[in-house]
């Protein structure tokens, strides 16, 4: 199967790319103009709330420490922290103080404050902030490794790790063990992990296994492809099943466990790999393990049927649907010990937190808690050590690294070239080929487009209603159809078998968008080739993220960009001790220019529900709940 494409002179429709959205053209520099304006107009509601904040902490003073309401979403400014930053550095100009590095690095700490605000509430229940609940020891399990791991060395340990390119970082950190059968799997399991052909361990899999079977609170970074999902489905597994044969559920019980994840189609595939080695070990004779799929968009009375009838074990969902099934006490988590949040800076992250907050009150005691992603902010990561009971970072590579599987290609293409251009570069590989690009609207000229030139293309993004959704992912998945032109909605996460080529149609402004969506080749030490269309219209930060990116995953460093001046090149650690930003761990740039807060704040302003809808201007929002 390959794509054979000729190259046709036909011009596309209209530039799609450069409208407004009334699709009038706007020539970028109008674009710049309204730009500028709309900074502008976000500074001054900046004085008029700085103004309103002063005069609010005087009449504070005097009065008592707020109570903690049970089910409060915290209050989050609607100022961009990007506009903070400036009248920070304005403030500190009028009193007379040179903004030299440590001024910056003051700055970006109250930045970084500020915008780590909102997340702390998200991984503790509300009664538990409330009453001031800290747990001290860790979950117990009855798993302990064989004798001859136990006994290894810290040394021994250090050597293993050094030789997986594992760090750790944490108190009693149980040894890392390279074999499945040495993690006390039973047969069942080994033989459905052989039928995937996966016979020994991945590195994240050889550290973090062990600590999650030892009942350990984690935060697992490692890069895309590297078998994340595994680590943390086959531990909650185990744990489910032994819970089972000690008390089995019955109906209305349930979950044990719950997997979050922030899409439809990412909490769909786990839910399918869960599924098989469940069913591998009912074939086996063990008890049945029954899981529910809790994810918006489909018939909620299907979803809860199973709950009613027999009861669950393992929830796999995403938050909207799942905050809305135990507010609405369909399902509780009384029995619930075990939740992992998979691509958990995502989860952590605007838009999330808030449904993952308001999960976490349902928690009427003591759980272990899992982190997964290959981005992870610092801020994430240090907010995660806070309220984690006893937790141990296991790290395979920098979080927010490219995984070095993937020849990285960065082409400058005119925007209204790219469309014909891409048919060109459809060509570099045999399918599947994967093609990203940020707006709802793109996607469906996109794929208008490629099915007008015969390409067998389908297509996907937060409009699109389920089925249609499930359509495209599945008929993607079995290689019916060559190409899929998608939003981010499917960047993070969705492991499709074998895709060749990923083309970001457009640069996305955040990079740890283009690490997930790069992320989907190279997969599991399998090789895979990104090609990067960028031009005039890509935000110069965007691009220095880009250009360090390719520079640390020692990867060809096109004209364009290694000629942009870059600041970051004589640039001093950042306030977490870290290179690039603190925020969003772009290497290209500090957090008083990073994209993300400002992004974050506009879609604030846009409103949440829009935002969470995925129909805000167009934009690929997620859809998920
Ligand atoms: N130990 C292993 N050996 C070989 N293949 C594996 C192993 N573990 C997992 N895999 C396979 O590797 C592929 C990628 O795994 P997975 O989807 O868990 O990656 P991930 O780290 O979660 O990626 P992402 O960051 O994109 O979510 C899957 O097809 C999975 O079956």
């Amino acid at each position: 199967m390959s794509v054979h494409l000729r190259l046709c002179p036909m011009v596309f429709p209209s530039d799609i790319f450069n409208m407004n959205q009334e699709g009038l053209y706007v020539p970028l520099k109008k674009r710049r103009e309204e730009e500028e304006y709309r900074r502008l107009q976000r500074r001054k509601l900046v004085h008029e709330k700085l103004r309103q904040i002063d005069e609010d902490s005087e009449h504070e003073e005097v009065q008592e420490e707020p109570e903690i309401a049970i089910e409060t979403a915290p209050v989050r400014s609607n100022v961009s922290l990007i506009d903070q930053s400036f009248e920070i550095k304005k403030r500190r100009e009028e009193a007379g103080v040179d903004e030299d590095t440590s001024t910056q690095s003051t700055t970006e700490v109250q930045l970084l404050h500020e915008a780590s605000h909102v997340q702390k509430a998200a991984l503790v229940s509300a009664a538990e902030r409330a009453e001031g609940i800290r747990y001290a020891e860790s979950i117990k399990t009855t798993w302990i490794p064989p004798k001859h791991i136990a006994k290894m060395t810290e040394e021994e340990c250090d050597l293993v790790r050094s030789k997986w390119h594992i760090l750790v970082d944490g108190e009693d950190i149980p040894p890392p063990i390279k074999t499945f059968e040495e993690m006390r799997f039973p047969p069942a399991i080994l033989s459905a992990l052989k039928a995937k052909n996966i016979v020994r361990p991945t590195p994240i899999q050889v550290q973090a296994i062990p600590c999650i079977l030892a009942g350990r609170d984690i935060i697992g970074i490692a890069f895309t492809g590297s078998g994340k999902t595994m680590t943390f489905t086959l531990p909650l597994i185990m744990r489910v099943l032994e819970q089972e044969v000690k008390m089995p559920i019955v109906s209305r019980e349930g979950p044990f466990g719950v997997i979050l994840g922030p899409s439809r189609e990412l909490m769909r595939q786990t839910f399918e790999i869960v599924k098989d080695f469940t069913s591998a070990l009912f074939k086996a004779g063990f008890p049945e393990l029954r899981s529910i799929l809790c994810i918006g968009g489909q018939d909620k009375r299907d979803q809860l049927d199973l709950i009613y009838r027999q009861g669950v074990h393992i929830a796999i969902a995403t938050p909207g649907r799942f905050k809305d099934f135990l507010n609405s006490k369909k399902m509780n988590l009384d029995l619930c010990e075990y939740i992992c949040l998979d691509e958990g800076d995502r989860m952590l992250d605007l838009g999330f937190d808030e449904e993952v907050a308001s999960i976490f009150n349902h928690f009427k005691s003591q759980r272990q808690t899992l982190i997964f992603s290959a981005t992870m902010p610092q801020k994430f990561q240090d907010f995660a050590k806070e309220v984690l009971v006893r937790p141990i970072l296991v790290n395979v590579g920098r979080a927010g690294a490219a995984n070095l599987d993937v020849l990285q290609e960065v082409e400058y293409v005119k925007q209204e070239a790219k469309i014909v251009y891409l048919l060109e570069c459809l060509q570099k590989t045999a399918p599947p080929v994967l093609i990203f690009c940020e707006r709802k609207g793109d996607v469906d000229d996109i794929h208008e487009y490629l099915l007008l030139k015969g390409v067998a293309a389908v297509s996907i993004h937060g409009g699109k209603d389920q089925v249609e959704r499930n359509e495209a992912i599945d008929a993607f998945k079995c290689g019916d159809k060559d190409v899929l032109v998608a939003t981010d909605i499917a960047a993070k996460g969705l492991d499709f078998p074998d895709i060749q080529h990923v083309i970001n149609f457009d640069m996305p402004i955040e990079i740890e968008n283009y690490v997930h969506r790069i992320g989907r080749t190279g997969r599991c030490g399998k090789t895979g080739v990104a090609t990067t269309f960028i031009n005039k219209n890509v935000p110069e930060s965007a691009l220095l993220d880009l250009k360090h990116l390719l520079v640390e995953a020692k990867q060809r460093v096109p004209p364009v960009l290694r000629a942009l001046e870059d600041p970051m090149e004589t640039s001093e650690s950042n306030a977490t001790g870290s290179k690039g930003c603190a925020f969003c761990g772009g290497l290209g740039h500090r957090i008083t220019d990073c994209p993300k807060l400002d992004a974050n704040a506009r879609k604030i302003n846009a409103g949440r529900r829009d935002y969470l809808g995925g129909q805000s201007a167009g934009y690929g929002g997620d859809n998920m709940g």
